[in-house]
């Protein structure tokens, strides 16, 4: 369509363009990567050297850079849109959207999550099979997204055999009236098995009570302490000391939500993406990530991608929504509420530069709340 003769693959994320080889991507080596898992080129964490990286784009005369990753991605592709810029090189430099974790915002949903929410069903069916099985059984699955709870919050309401959600977003303690324990105590009572869906992110400042922290990755990504294990262990424990028989089973599936191929429905939406961002660079525009708002395509400014991370809210309907689908409490008093909403009424209003138009659903949201206290 564009004539194009010459399209490099950059090996081993952005160390790649100064410290891997590149391979040419022809049509033959592209034809069916969307029937494997992972990445034909490879990917890394860390290595981010602006200077070389951008060195090596004006060396090899490249001239549209395709970043495909996730928000962490992002903020590297603006930094180097900032520094082509600044070289006053005529060089196109786009960002696409993809990981599993949804993070990323201002777009409807990232590349990637779809599927992983739907092979997360595969561990909260197994979870739910084992709990049913048992007495007294109890299904524990953790889920990725690092910081965010969207895998976790969609995989729960697409699945209906989910107890309980546990994610970052959502604080929740263990012991005492309104607290997790008495839920998990009232729902084997009640029903005589439950699943609990926990996201990565969950917990980590109760675990950090009694955890030292464990560092940072290669890319600056705070590396998450086990919530899975900590809370098979915290259960079991209490039960015991409560003299109560319960049957615990912790399915961790982590990157199995990832490594599997891209669904049908990513595979189109990569399929527009791809589409779209080639079209956005060849008509001139630059320092911008593609991405489907409201279900149109759009080219978004760097630094709207990598003001801030896309987060579940938690006084909004799909999480009213997912309260009343388990049952479970929320974990919340009306002051983590009230703070909840100021904070996204700031979020609107940095989007859209205007008070916000989207009035959060307060009935649904707080009579769930008040009704699974
Ligand atoms: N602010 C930044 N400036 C320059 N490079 C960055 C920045 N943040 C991240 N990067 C680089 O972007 C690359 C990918 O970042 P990261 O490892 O956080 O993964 P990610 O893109 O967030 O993907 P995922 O969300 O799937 O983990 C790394 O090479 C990292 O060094
Ligand atoms: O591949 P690594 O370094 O273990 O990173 C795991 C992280 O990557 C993601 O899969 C994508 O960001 C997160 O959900 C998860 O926390």
């Amino acid at each position: 369509m564009y004539g194009v003769t010459k399209i490099l693959g950059i090996q081993g994320g952005y160390r790649g363009f100064y410290a891997r080889n590149t391979i040419t991507l022809t049509p033959k080596i592209v034809n069916d990567i969307h029937k494997r898992g992972g990445t034909v080129l490879g990917s890394s964490r860390g290595g981010h050297d602006t200077v070389k990286i951008v060195d090596s784009i004006q060396d090899r005369g490249i001239n549209q850079v395709y970043v495909i990753g996730g928000d962490g991605t992002q903020r590297g592709a603006g930094v180097i849109f900032e520094e082509v810029r600044r070289r006053g090189l005529k060089v196109s430099v786009a960002g696409i959207p993809k990981t599993i974790d949804n993070d990323i915002p201002v777009i409807d949903k990232s590349f990637g999550f779809d599927t992983a929410v739907e092979e997360a069903q595969r561990a909260i069916n197994a979870a739910h099979v084992e709990a049913v099985s048992a007495e007294n059984g109890i299904g524990l699955v953790k889920l990725m997204g690092r910081h965010s709870g969207f895998i976790a919050h969609y995989a729960t309401l697409a699945s209906r055999d989910v107890d309980c959600c546990l994610i970052p977003e959502s604080p929740f303690y263990l012991e005492g009236e309104g607290g997790l324990f008495r839920y998990i105590e009232r729902r084997l009572k009640d029903n005589g098995h439950m699943v609990i869906v926990v996201a990565e992110g969950a917990g980590q400042k109760l675990i950090a009570e009694t955890m030292q922290s464990i560092g940072k990755d290669a890319s600056g990504n705070q590396l998450l302490l086990d919530v899975g294990l900590w809370l098979s262990q915290k259960i079991n424990e209490y039960f015991k000391k409560n003299k109560m028989t319960i049957n615990l089973k912790y399915i961790d599936p982590t990157y199995m939500i990832r490594a599997i191929p891209s669904n049908a429905s990513d595979n189109v939406y990569c399929t527009l993406l791809a589409h779209s961002v080639v079209h956005g660079a060849m008509a001139g525009y630059t320092g911008f990530t593609i991405g489907q708002v409201n279900g149109r395509h759009c080219y978004i400014p760097f630094y709207r991608i990598t003001e801030k991370q896309n987060r579940v809210s938690i006084t909004d309907r799909m999480w009213a929504r997912l309260l009343s689908s388990t049952n479970q409490p929320s974990f919340l008093c009306n002051k983590v509420i009230e703070e909840a909403k100021k904070e996204q009424e700031r979020a609107a209003q940095l989007l859209d530069g205007s008070p916000s138009h989207r009035k959060v659903d307060d009935e649904v949201a707080a009579s769930n709340l008040g009704r699974t206290k």
